[in-house]
């Protein structure tokens, strides 16, 4: 579906930003893409979303470059991001206007435009919002609102670039409750986070270290072999809980020393 071969990209000549970087998207995927600060993972989105080009290598969108005018229109409609700052997506008033807007850019039909506005409000449980404005909402409805904008335009993936991030633990758990269901209806996910336990819903995981693709695998694989304190990451807490019970062995107490434990985590970071 999405084809990455060599790409190499820079914003200031001769400091390369991403480099060697080659991996395909599936088609319904669920793939989420972790790495430590500046590892160039929003780089890396917005080169798959086509709104930066490569600087050497090639990006496609089903077998086309993304560097083709005529591609661009394409993977506008059929590739949706979502940004990590829910104020820095809004250009309209309204929660309706905002998912009407790229629809009436598409010249999608009155009708239809109505049902899909009530489909993705009611996908994204925003039906009691849709006159509400952006500003209004919380954290939580403003990247329900931003994904329902997507939606509205049927794409084929969506892209969320630390769209969690600034979110509390239940906004978090809404948005990953609606990826895995788009998920199941067939929507490929890119999923790029530095919560790790996010990471534990996806399928695979590509991890970015210094512009460079260090993993590409399965969760599991990646959270037993792969030191992440060397990437400046750690695993999720229930994996490091297993680890550490699992190291004490079967003779460890059932309740753990929690203080030797924590400390241990602590300096793991
Ligand atoms: N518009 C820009 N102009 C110049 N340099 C940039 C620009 N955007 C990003 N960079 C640099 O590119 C590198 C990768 O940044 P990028 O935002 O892609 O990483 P990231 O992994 O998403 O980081 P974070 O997790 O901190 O958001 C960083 O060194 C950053 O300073």
């Amino acid at each position: 579906m999405l084809t990455l071969n060599q790409v190499q990209f820079y914003y200031r000549k001769g400091q390369s930003v991403l480099d060697e970087i080659s991996f395909a998207v599936k088609k319904r995927e669920f793939l989420a893409i972790v790495g430590g600060n500046g590892s160039g993972k929003s780089t890396l989105a917005k080169l798959m979303k086509g709104l930066l080009l490569p600087k050497k290598g090639s990006v496609q969108f089903n077998k086309l470059d993304t560097t083709e005018p005529e591609v661009a229109a394409d993977i506008h409609r059929r590739i949706g991001i979502v940004f990590q700052n829910p104020d820095d997506q809004f250009i309209t008033t309204t929660v309706t206007d905002e998912i009407v807007f790229g629809m009436e850019n598409l010249r999608i039909p009155r009708d239809e435009m109505h049902a899909r506005l009530n489909l993705v409000l009611k996908a994204v449980g925003l039906e009691n919002e849709a006159e509400a404005m952006p500003h209004q909402l919380s954290g939580g409805q403003k990247q329900r609102a931003a994904i329902a904008a997507v939606l509205a335009m049927q794409p084929d993936m969506i892209i969320l670039d630390e769209a969690t991030s600034m979110l509390d633990p239940e906004g978090r758990q809404q948005m990953l409750l609606i990826m895995q269901e788009l998920h199941r209806q067939g929507v490929t996910i890119v999923h790029i986070t530095h919560h790790m336990d996010e990471v534990l819903h996806a399928e695979r995981v590509l991890l970015l270290h210094e512009g460079h693709i260090a993993y590409d695998g399965t969760p599991a694989v990646l959270f037993e072999l792969v030191a992440l304190a060397d990437y400046g990451l750690h695993a999720p807490f229930a994996v490091r809980l297993r680890q550490s019970l699992s190291k004490a062995g079967p003779t460890a107490p059932l309740i753990p020393d929690w203080k030797e434990w924590t400390r241990s985590q602590w300096s793991m970071r």
